[in-house]
């Protein structure tokens, strides 16, 4: 399943004019792997995909930002104390390199939601494809993009979050740094934190270099304990921005109210 959609993945990107010699980065995206993706996930609540964007499609990304045509809104994280650093939603329709993502990253991601769902009990079931969850969203009146471009600067931070945006809420989600850490900006970690019942909450940085992508728990996941599956509620934010600028952008499966 997992193989089938990255060469899915794979098949939606070639027909992408790239500046770029297809071999300057030989095979890294086919030597993703995606048994330790899942492993990963499963243990840490967080996996990254080394290398999934080219610098060039980065910066692309990146420089979209300036251009409000391709937005629906934008939100100033002090106004509402979610940090410090900006972001703005994509609107319909997305960018074709973002509706691909969306598209392809779903069915082996959906796997792995039933599963946890499964584990936890939880009697909600994702359909197979993405334009079949949407249809779901959508029916509840989640309608808005939710796709997103975040923007940091010096002494920007994001805070511990989740990110809702109603009843329906598909249980994992992507962000790809779109900057150069130690080139572009230094600080700025993606952070996750762990909250287990009763107990003490556990904090993991995840090292992302420029075109990684990391998958993440977006509100809870299944953990093994001696007697039984319990949940762990998740949190992801971003520490201080030392120096300089940092991009990312953010896929969420689910659409907003
Ligand atoms: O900037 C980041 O790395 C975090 C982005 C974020 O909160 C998100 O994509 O939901
Ligand atoms: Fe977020």
């Amino acid at each position: 399943m997992h193989v089938i959609a990255w060469r899915l993945y794979d098949m939606l990107r070639k027909p992408m004019k790239r500046v770029h010699d297809e071999t300057a980065q030989p095979l890294l995206r086919n030597s993703i792997d995606w048994q330790k993706f899942a492993d990963d996930l499963g243990r840490y609540g967080a996996a990254s995909l080394p290398g999934l964007l080219h610098a060039d499609e980065c910066r692309s990304l990146a420089a979209l930002y300036a251009n409000d045509r391709h937005f629906r809104s934008r939100v100033v994280m002090a106004r509402h104390g979610f940090g410090s650093g900006e972001y703005k939603y994509f609107a319909y329709p997305l960018p074709a390199l973002i509706q691909e993502f969306r598209t392809a990253f779903y069915p082996p991601l959906a796997d792995i939601a039933n599963r946890w769902n499964q584990a936890m009990d939880i009697a909600v079931r994702y359909p197979k494809t993405h334009a079949e969850y949407l249809e779901r969203c959508h029916a509840a009146g989640q309608l808005r993009p939710t796709p997103l471009l975040l923007q940091y600067g010096a002494g920007d931070y994001n805070c511990l979050h989740q990110d809702l945006y109603g009843e329906h809420v598909f249980p994992l989600q992507m962000a790809i740094l779109l900057s150069q850490p130690g080139e572009d900006f230094t600080g700025g970690e993606f952070v996750l934190t762990e909250q287990r019942p009763r107990m003490q909450s556990r904090a993991e940085v995840v090292p992302l270099k420029q075109g990684d992508a990391v998958v993440f728990a977006v509100h809870h996941r299944p953990v093994q304990g001696a007697r039984g599956v319990y949940r762990v509620m998740m949190r992801h934010g971003v520490s201080r921005v030392r120096e300089g600028h940092r991009h990312t952008m953010g896929i969420i499966f689910h659409d907003a109210l």
